[in-house]
């Protein structure tokens, strides 16, 4: 985690800098500041003091600035280093596993207060250590320069609240750390499920179990906190316990060295309030240390998103060429090593303009053709060609720009029906957005209404609409536009809608190429092509004409109706 900082290394270095000379000033006040009372308690004349009045307001000063420079510098750097992190995040996160991976509740965990955990171990437990390194050497040395035994004690305590009680915090909090980055990351995924899944849990009256699970994650995580809490009041405690014992001895070794000669008063003044000043230097290192153990255990949940094997490649930068459409070869994919083929040594052709429809039954890896299609995964095996280019050579942006269209599970923001529609198309007019909803037949003038968290303001059939209308507005890059995979467009709408949505689509897409992923067998008459995939290969392909006439799924399902369709076929049997 630290070596996400090392870009912001002499910014770093200028808040250590910036802090020790805070906290060397404040030592340096009360050192003068007893000088002074001592000395001028010796009645001499207040004109021999003016220096150190003088460096006493300097000092009161310089310290405030110092302060108020450490913080400014430090958190820059942090937060600086923090957006690095959070744009390295976001970047893994477009190349999509670590999306399916995680449960969301955890992967906003994730994203946020582990993320955030970096700036508690740069600002917190970075500077401050480094500070006290410098300053505190600084305070021993002048310490030692007065009297010896004062030096050694001084450097004992200060290496006791430095360091032996900061490693005993650090090792006692380890394991409340790892509990307490465990209990919220349990909380938020035990909220975020719940918020999701807050209408089916109403639905089957599972609410009141889900509301108990979220309190039970919250009850563990006070409990941790609270145990956190404890560990920082013995840190803070210990600390002070051991500033008053090395106060004491520096009294008492001082008095000691002035009885003895060895020592003058004024001196021993300097030299007992530089121990209690020195004290100001390791108090904030128990703290620190007793929170390394989540900022650990929140490291290591960061790095895991960020070691996900990406699912795809993201190429080097150089545009395809203009050219002659898709071309499929052998493609085999599967979402991990000896997991079964999702696809299976396909092969797909579809020239510029050409409507080629992809149907079979569920789990036949349609889907898993359209994600490799939008770029979400690379091919195992084979090779998918865009006008003459292979698709995981080029940028996965320069082929989304050719390759759009609809996922089977499209999101609409909780935002504007005109601000959907322009995540396809940023500078879109309001006259373009009007005529891609008419032509979907959704009401040109809903441009200004509010769609809800995930379109819920919207009827299934509108939410359906809507997402198409944004597919089809991405700008054409050619005649036939941009290759449009539409990942059944007209799922969970009624039949009659159905048929109207694609009706619609299919006039509003005539002369563009497009790959239409549907169970709606009745209604491919106008598609060029169908391709019927079965277990992850294909099965059958030809005109709707050709396949009605030959046995096989396409006819079963033709004849079984939208009710009746076969769900899944045996993979050898005649009816393939
Ligand atoms: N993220 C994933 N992780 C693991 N396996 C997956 C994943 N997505 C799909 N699969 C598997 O890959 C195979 C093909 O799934 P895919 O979603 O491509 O089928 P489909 O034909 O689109 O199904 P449907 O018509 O039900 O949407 C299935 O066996 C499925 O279980």
């Amino acid at each position: 985690m630290v070596a996400l900082a090392r870009p912001r290394g002499p910014r770093f270095a200028l808040g250590v800098l910036a802090g020790a000379t805070a906290t060397a000033a404040g030592v340096a006040l009360l050192v003068v500041a007893a000088w002074l009372i001592a000395t001028a308690a010796a009645s001499l004349p207040l004109t021999a003091l003016s220096v150190a009045i003088v460096a006493t307001r300097a000092l009161g000063v310089s310290r405030g600035v110092a302060r108020y420079l450490e913080r400014v510098v430090t958190h820059d750097a942090a937060l600086r280093t923090l957006s690095d992190v959070r744009a390295r995040v976001y970047e893994r996160l477009a190349w999509t596993e670590p999306v399916h991976r995680f449960r969301a509740g955890d992967l906003v965990t994730r994203l946020v207060s582990d993320t955030d955990a970096t700036q508690d171990l740069l600002v917190r437990g970075l500077t401050p250590p480094l500070a006290a390194l410098v300053t505190g050497a600084g305070v021993v040395a002048v310490s030692t320069a007065l009297l010896v035994p004062g030096g050694l004690l001084l450097a004992a305590g200060l290496l006791l609240g430095g360091v032996a009680v900061p490693l005993a915090a650090a090792a006692a909090g380890r394991a409340p750390g790892r509990r307490r980055t465990a209990g919220r990351a349990a909380l938020s995924t035990a909220l975020v499920d719940t918020m999701h899944g807050a209408p089916d849990l109403v639905a089957y009256g599972a609410m009141p179990a889900a509301i108990a699970r979220v309190e039970a994650a919250d009850a563990e995580l006070t409990r941790v906190e609270r145990r956190d809490a404890g560990l920082l009041g013995l840190g803070a405690g210990a600390s002070a316990l051991l500033a008053g014992l090395t106060l004491w001895g520096t009294l008492l070794c001082g008095v000691a060295a002035v009885q003895d000669g060895t020592l003058a008063p004024v001196p021993l003044a300097v030299l007992v309030l530089t121990a209690l000043a020195a004290f100001e230097i390791v108090a904030p290192l128990p703290g620190a240390a007793a929170r390394l153990g989540s900022v650990r255990a929140a490291g290591a949940r960061l790095f895991d998103v960020l070691d996900t094997p990406p699912a795809l490649n993201p190429g080097p930068a150089a545009p395809p060429p203009a050219g002659d459409g898709l071309r499929i070869r052998g493609l085999r994919v599967r979402y991990g090593p000896g997991e079964p083929w999702a696809l299976n040594g396909v092969d797909l052709d579809v020239p510029p303009g050409r409507r080629v429809a992809v149907v079979g039954p569920s789990g036949s890896g349609k889907s898993t053709l359209a994600a490799v299609l939008f770029r979400f995964r690379d091919p195992d095996a084979g090779t998918v060609h865009l006008d003459g280019a292979d698709v995981t050579a080029v940028p996965a942006d320069t082929v989304r720009a050719r390759i759009t269209g609809m996922p089977q599970d499209p999101h609409l923001f909780a935002s504007t029906v005109r601000e959907n529609l322009r995540l396809a198309r940023p500078d879109a007019a309001d006259a373009d957005l009007r005529s891609v909803l008419a032509r979907v037949g959704l009401d040109p003038d809903l441009l200004d209404t509010e769609v809800g968290p995930r379109g819920a303001r919207l009827s299934g059939g509108m939410r359906r609409r809507l997402a198409l209308a944004r597919a089809l507005l991405v700008p054409p890059t050619g005649d036939a536009g941009p290759l449009l995979v539409l990942d059944e467009p007209t799922t969970h709408l009624d039949p009659d809608t159905r048929a109207a949505v694609l009706d619609d689509l299919l006039a509003a897409t005539a002369g563009r190429s497009m790959i239409l992923i549907t169970h709606d067998l009745e209604a491919l008459d106008r598609m060029d092509e169908v391709v019927v995939l079965v277990d992850g290969q294909v099965s059958r392909r030809g005109t709707p004409a050709e396949l009605r006439d030959l046995p096989g799924w396409f006819r079963n399902g033709l004849s079984a109706g939208p009710q009746g369709r076969p769900a899944t076929i045996s993979p050898g049997g005649p009816e393939r």
